[in-house]
């Protein structure tokens, strides 16, 4: 597998603020990424880094194996759809299909069109009058129809209602299995899309506290939920992420797989087993003050 991006102990100050912190990772070619953390996590710190719109404080970050700094070669196989995408005051959607080849050397004029249909964007409105939902569309549908092989979206969804949200999703995996890219989504809904994700990078507090594949992970949490004392009893060396009590009866999520024998001593305690959502997982991972989860992971 290429590398597409390479991260070495990279870091980024501002002022006292630590927003990147020795972070090192690697994103290989044509995977489909989530890059997730709450807010003020350093996620688009880093995404911005990548694209040379922010300089470092210390590391190596290389892309397309090149330091990405003023090089057009990088740069141009980059698309990076952010949430509060500009564009000049007189632009309308058909200014957008116009240009966007010039910038985008993989750009599909035919899929973007049939983009603008789906989304039902109005060629001829300038973008500035358009509503929030309608100018996420215009991003989605640059982001797409780039085909650019490093193609980084930023909560590119603001103000898209579900059905469009919906429609997004299903077009980015179908126009991915014919065109796979390298992929990285930044994104709080992180249920609805940890069916589209292969590898997630959780940030916190500007560390990577996580990166792992998605596979890995479905099924690495669970949930025992039941009376209380049996609950702690079967928690008994087992690495508790989460707490919750409420009456006599107590919820915890548990990293690490289950066993066949832990099933069946749950079962015999009376205790129900669920499992947990990744958005649940990240949410009990990054939740605490305390802010360091290597251990736990
Ligand atoms: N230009 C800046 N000047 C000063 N501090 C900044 C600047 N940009 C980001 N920060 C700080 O760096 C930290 C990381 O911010 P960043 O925007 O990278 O987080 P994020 O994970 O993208 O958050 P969100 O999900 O809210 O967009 C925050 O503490 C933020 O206040």
């Amino acid at each position: 597998m290429n590398k597409i991006v390479e991260v070495v102990g990279l870091s980024k100050q501002f002022g006292k603020v630590n927003a990147i912190d020795n972070v090192s990772f690697t994103l290989e070619e044509g995977k489909i990424y989530g890059l997730l953390g709450r807010n003020g996590a350093g996620k688009t710190s880093i995404m911005h880094i990548l694209t040379a719109q922010l300089f470092k404080t210390s590391g190596e970050i290389k892309v397309f194996g090149e330091d990405p700094y003023e090089n057009e070669r990088v740069l141009k196989q980059i698309c990076f759809i952010k949430e509060s995408q500009r564009y000049p005051d007189m632009f309308r959607m058909e200014d957008v299909l116009k240009v966007s080849p010039m910038f985008f050397p993989n750009w599909d004029r035919k899929f973007a069109n049939e983009l603008v249909e789906l989304f039902n964007l109005p060629l001829k409105q300038r973008i500035r009058k358009l509503s929030r939902g309608m100018l996420s569309a215009v991003g989605i549908i640059v982001g797409l129809a780039s085909r650019a092989p490093l193609t980084i979206f930023d909560e590119p969804y603001l103000g898209l209602d579900a059905v469009a949200r919906s429609l997004f999703y299903n077009k980015l995996l179908e126009d991915y299995a014919e065109h796979p890219r390298t992929i990285i989504l930044s994104t709080h809904l992180i249920d609805e899309v940890s069916q589209l994700l292969e590898h997630v990078l959780v940030l916190d507090r500007g560390r990577l506290i996580l990166n792992e594949e998605a596979e890995a992970l479905r099924g690495r949490a669970s949930k025992i939920v039941g009376s209380a004392a049996k609950v702690e009893f079967f928690l008994a060396g087992k690495q508790v992420i989460h707490r919750e009590p409420f009456g006599g009866l107590s919820s915890a999520t548990i990293l690490g797989a289950l066993t066949a024998e832990d099933r069946a001593r749950a079962s015999e305690l009376g205790l129900e087993i669920a499992p947990v959502s990744l958005q649940q997982m990240i949410v009990h991972l990054t939740g605490s003050k305390s802010g360091n989860k290597e251990e736990a992971l």
